[in-house]
């Protein structure tokens, strides 16, 4: 692919390892911060102090506080920014933005209350004048591990396969390996959904318990990641991918992530306010944690991780009486979607 003009809009950890991506592969990138002063420092220091200080940025990559200048020329825009301001950045593009471009979100959550998946708010909020097609990207990805060129893997979904395959050309490289995908819903649902069982993880570690809590959150948690997906309009074979099983991995083991980070501190003993002031990054699982408890009621389907956590985070209840609540369940089978999938055929076919 030739050289593009590529904005990120977000200079925190994931938009500036995604520039340093970009630039690798010699495309001229315009990283968006949304104070001047930011915009100021990474240009003069071509390092970002705030989030990624011992990384170098590359002349390739120059900062801009100014939306029009970010993305006036733009062939691809990357939202890089928490989900909760994706709404107010896509509306700054729309009134900035002089022509089509690609737009790609990197963003991992979902809306509380009315429980729209980021590429919907950005459908909704950017006009066609300025996006042409819509990519997720989505996988087992932390920013530290990228900016050491440490080798990754990641998935670039669209319902149109031909932008997916345009953003995966633009990022591919000898690092950073990027394969392909056309559900959208299930590498969103997959992406967002990991950030609350990783928070459990954290409390489980931080309680003090073992691995072999943090296999039965994973597993568990996927299972009912899967299903709440499925219901959704997933693919359930997108849940064993890398936007699946493999960042629900990467997140509730990796001592660089947020998620993982804050459920540890919850489980020591702090307050959530305290521990969410005390990151200094965005902890995008909590918010998704109400989404999610609130869609698991919509659909009507069975999530006690979440609803746990939920209990945990919004309601007061000491993260080991949840723990403790979550083991006194009544018991189940383990297969239990796949048994009712069966006893529903019998019942059909009267065997
Ligand atoms: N970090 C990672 O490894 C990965 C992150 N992601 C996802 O990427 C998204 C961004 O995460 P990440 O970069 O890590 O987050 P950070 O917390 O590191 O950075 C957030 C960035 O957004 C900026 N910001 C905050 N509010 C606004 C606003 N109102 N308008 C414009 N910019 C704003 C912050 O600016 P300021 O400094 O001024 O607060 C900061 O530059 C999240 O959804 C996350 O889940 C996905 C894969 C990997
Ligand atoms: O999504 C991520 C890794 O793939 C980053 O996770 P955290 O937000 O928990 O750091």
């Amino acid at each position: 692919m030739s050289n593009l003009n590529i904005a990120v809009l977000g200079a925190g950890s994931w938009g500036t390892a995604l520039a340093l991506v970009l630039a690798d592969n010699k495309h001229q990138v315009r990283l968006w911060t949304h104070t001047e002063a930011q915009a100021d420092i990474i240009n003069q220091t071509h390092t970002n102090q705030k989030y990624l200080p011992d990384t170098e940025l590359p002349e390739l990559i120059r900062a801009y506080s100014d939306m029009a200048e970010a993305v006036s020329s733009a062939d691809m825009i990357v939202f890089a920014v928490p989900a909760k301001v994706t709404r107010e950045v896509a509306e700054k593009v729309n009134t900035a933005a002089e022509k089509q471009a690609i737009v790609v979100h990197v963003s991992k959550g979902i809306e509380p209350d009315s429980h729209l998946r980021i590429s919907e708010i950005l459908e909704e909020t950017l006009s066609a004048d300025v996006m042409s097609d819509l990519v997720v990207l989505s996988g087992p990805s932390h920013a530290e591990e990228v900016v050491k060129r440490h080798p990754t893997t990641v998935t670039a979904a669209s319902d149109q396969i031909e932008a997916a395959e345009k953003v995966q050309d633009a990022f591919m490289n000898q690092h950073f390996r990027v394969y392909t995908n056309t559900d959208v819903v299930g590498v969103e649902v997959g992406g967002a959904l990991k950030n609350i069982i990783a928070l459990a993880a954290g409390i489980t570690d931080g309680l003090g318990y073992g691995d072999n809590a943090k296999a039965a959150l994973i597993t568990r948690g996927l299972a009912e990641i899967a299903r709440l997906g499925t219901k959704m309009g997933a693919n359930p074979l997108t849940f064993s991918g890398l936007t699946g099983v493999g960042d629900l991995i990467v997140t509730c083991t990796s001592v660089h992530s947020r998620n993982w980070r804050a459920g540890n501190m919850l489980g020591k003993g702090h307050k959530l306010e305290e521990v969410l002031s005390s990151m200094g990054m965005v902890v995008e699982g909590v918010r998704t944690t109400k989404a999610a408890y609130q869609l698991a009621d919509k659909y009507n389907v069975s999530m006690p991780i979440t609803s746990a956590l939920y209990h945990v985070l919004f309601e007061g209840v000491h993260p080991k009486e949840a723990v403790d609540q979550l083991m006194a369940r009544v018991k189940t089978h383990e297969m239990e979607d796949l048994v009712n999938i069966l006893e529903d055929q019998d019942g059909k076919t009267g065997n």
